[in-house]
């Protein structure tokens, strides 16, 4: 991102920092500000939209955004997410200028079953997603510091959770059980939840809308395809059945993460390898993946080391889209057959040769591409299939952001909890 926050030391006192107000607006003419918030486990994503009242897009709904990056990490002078917005709100109080921001949305990983939709956020929701916090040790406790930090600052700002595992709610149990003792998941939660929800949500009804179709007549597999990357099984626009499991690491390759493995390695290392519990959690997170296979994280790196003769970078990318293919092959039976195959986020939307090498895979179902439709680029849904594919592959770009912006935006309409009315 363009306009990220550098790692400058904070002024004496940040929270002092006024952000300028005007007074009450007739909301029914102007414009709103949402400020969006995306806590990762060691960076903070923020943007603020503009939308309308109605809650669509303004023209160019976004007004600032930027990125905190390595939140506390040894040797970083954020120590952690708290600290990270008061960076951010400063920059916020910079661009709004004498507006005021009437809402916050914030992205949380883990809702657990507990949160089926977007919620309106009170004390006891933030310490709800604190409970949360053993389903997702890097993720939930800084979403709830965000959340506080956000409270503290702004008191009267209508503060919204959109969580990514509620889309995956919807799956049968036969998708979301594990085989394993059942007081596993009875007594301790362990069970497959699924991530990436609010885009898979966003794709299927832009993938369906694109294919004429009503939403719930769309039955097909979405592949998310980011830093973290998860297919999910669309039956009637829902999720019914999605490839990350408990945590973020189950499923595909992805740039650091090993996706699905024979649980047994991780007894294996920890019983003859000496490894700690802690040292194949990060190596299986952080170390793994494309990365691990290749020495590159970044997708666009692997593709060139690939192009350019280096054998494990080609190796990486079998493996990556053998996985992948595989998904989407199981996926195709869990729907009851795809009527779309549908690529979106970094590399789904962005790298043509990475499509290319897991629809080659697909020609069993009758799949085929056409190689000008995939090397096209553009902003809109598009097909890359030929007229003749069995299963049609289209490309739709994701946008968590403006997802959460909506969903903000419709929750706090429907619990009447704008905080400027009057
Ligand atoms: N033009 C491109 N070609 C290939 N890969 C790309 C391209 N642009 C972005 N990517 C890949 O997308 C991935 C990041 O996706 P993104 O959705 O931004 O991730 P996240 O939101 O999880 O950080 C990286 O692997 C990056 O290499
Ligand atoms: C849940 C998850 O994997 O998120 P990300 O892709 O942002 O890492
Ligand atoms: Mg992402």
């Amino acid at each position: 991102m363009s306009d990220s926050l550098d790692a400058s030391p904070v002024p004496a006192s940040p929270t002092t920092t006024a952000l300028p107000t005007v007074p009450a607006r007739d909301l029914g003419q102007e414009t709103l500000l949402v400020l969006v918030v995306n806590s990762g486990s060691s960076s903070l994503k923020y943007q603020v939209r503009e939308i309308t009242p109605d809650g669509e897009d303004t023209a160019d709904p976004v007004v600032t955004k930027g990125l905190v990056e390595r939140i506390g990490v040894a040797g970083s002078d954020v120590p952690d997410h708290a600290a990270a917005l008061e960076r951010v709100e400063r920059q916020i109080a910079e661009v709004v200028g004498d507006r005021r921001l009437a809402a916050a949305g914030h992205r949380v990983v883990h809702g657990g079953e507990r949160f089926h939709a977007p919620a309106l956020v009170t004390n006891e929701v933030i310490r709800a997603i604190e409970r949360l916090a053993p389903l997702a040790p890097l993720h939930n406790p800084a979403a709830a510091q965000g959340l506080r930090a956000v409270a503290q600052r702004w008191p009267d700002l209508p503060q919204v959770v959109v969580f990514d595992t509620s889309f995956h709610q919807t799956m049968p149990r036969e998708a979301w059980q594990y085989a394993l003792p059942d007081e596993l998941y009875t007594e301790h939660g362990i069970r497959r939840y699924g991530f990436h929800g609010t885009s898979h949500d966003l794709v299927t009804g832009l993938a369906a809308r694109h294919l004429g179709m009503d939403r719930d007549e769309f039955d097909g597999v979405v592949l998310h395809l980011g830093n973290g990357a998860s297919a999910t099984a669309i039956r009637g626009g829902r999720s019914v059945d999605t490839s990350m499991g408990y945590t973020p690491l189950a499923g595909l390759v992805m740039g650091t993460r090993s996706g699905d493995l024979d649980p047994s390695v991780v007894t294996h290392l920890i019983t003859a390898h000496g490894m700690s519990a802690e040292q194949v959690d990060t190596m299986l997170n952080k170390e793994s993946g494309l990365l691990g296979l290749s020495g590159h994280a970044d997708m666009r790196e692997v593709l060139e080391a690939a192009e350019a003769g280096h054998r494990a970078s080609r190796d990486a990318l079998k493996v990556a889209s053998y996985r992948l293919a595989k998904y989407v092959g199981a996926y195709h039976v869990a729907v009851g057959g795809a009527k779309a195959i549908v690529f979106t986020a970094g590399i789904g939307e962005n790298s043509a040769p990475f499509r290319a090498r897991v629809l080659d895979r697909l020609e069993a179902l009758g799949v085929r591409y056409d190689h000008a439709r995939n090397m096209a680029r553009g902003d809109d849904p598009r097909t890359i299939s030929t007229d003749d594919s069995a299963i049609p592959v289209l490309v739709v770009p994701t946008d968590e952001e403006m997802a959460i912006a909506h969903l903000t935006h419709t929750v706090v309409e429907r619990e009447a909890a704008w905080p400027l009315e009057g």
